[in-house]
């Protein structure tokens, strides 16, 4: 029996980082994805109402995608390798939340969640919001001696900021065409061989 069952929808999401750093431990673990006709019957079962969860052999669950990321990755070595390093890691992966909070109008819209116009929301959330996080990721990069955005190596922060990156790439390809700096870190860390083994082999729902 697998140490860890990972429950999450079919997609990436908030839960495909825990899955990554899955795959570059070369860690086994159930991968489970909850189709959502099955949903309702499966809500009341998770600790906070919703997925991602992480349940250990013990029978533990972990809820929160960010919570469960972070304690992946300090298992497995990618939280940061010394404490300020995962300090910084942490503060990154809050400003990513604000990040994400912010172009929930566009988000929401490209998914079908909300009808605004995906064009509109473009303009009036996402590329306000983009310039502000990217400008900040960008002080990161240029501080770095790794190609990462800390001079350690790979994080759960660099995984989880490109993650979220590739869907939006996906949907407006330009997306990065302003940022060459971050253009470079975007494809240096996804095209790491353990993570583009990883997306390829996965079920892919576009986000
Ligand atoms: N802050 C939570 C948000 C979790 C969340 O919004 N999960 C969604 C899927 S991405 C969910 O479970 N939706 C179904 C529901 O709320 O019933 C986290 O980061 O894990």
């Amino acid at each position: 029996m697998a140490e860890y069952k990972f429950y999450y929808f079919n997609g990436r999401g908030l839960g495909d980082v825990s899955r990554q750093l899955f795959a570059l431990s070369g860690t086994k673990y159930e991968d489970i994805r909850i189709e959502h006709a099955d949903w309702p019957a499966q809500k009341p079962k998770m600790p906070f109402g919703q997925m991602p969860v992480l349940e250990l052999s013990s029978g533990l669950q972990i809820p929160q995608s960010m919570a469960i990321a972070r304690y992946l990755a300090k298992k497995f070595g990618y939280a940061g390798k010394t404490d300020e390093e995962a300090a910084l890691a942490d503060a990154l992966i809050d400003q990513f939340k604000d990040f994400y909070a912010e172009i929930k109008p566009y988000y929401y819209a490209k998914i079908g969640v909300l009808q605004n116009d995906t064009e509109e929301e473009k303009k009036k959330t996402l590329i306000p919001a983009r310039d502000k996080f990217l400008t900040i990721i960008g002080k990161f990069l240029k501080l770095s001696i790794s190609g990462f955005l800390f001079s350690g190596g790979l994080t759960y922060a660099d995984l989880m900021i490109c993650d979220n990156m590739r869907t939006l790439i996906a949907w407006w390809p330009e997306y990065l065409n302003e940022y060459p700096d971050i253009k470079a870190w975007y494809q240096k860390v996804d095209g790491i061989p353990e993570i583009r083994k990883h997306l390829e082999s996965s079920p892919d729902k576009g986000f």
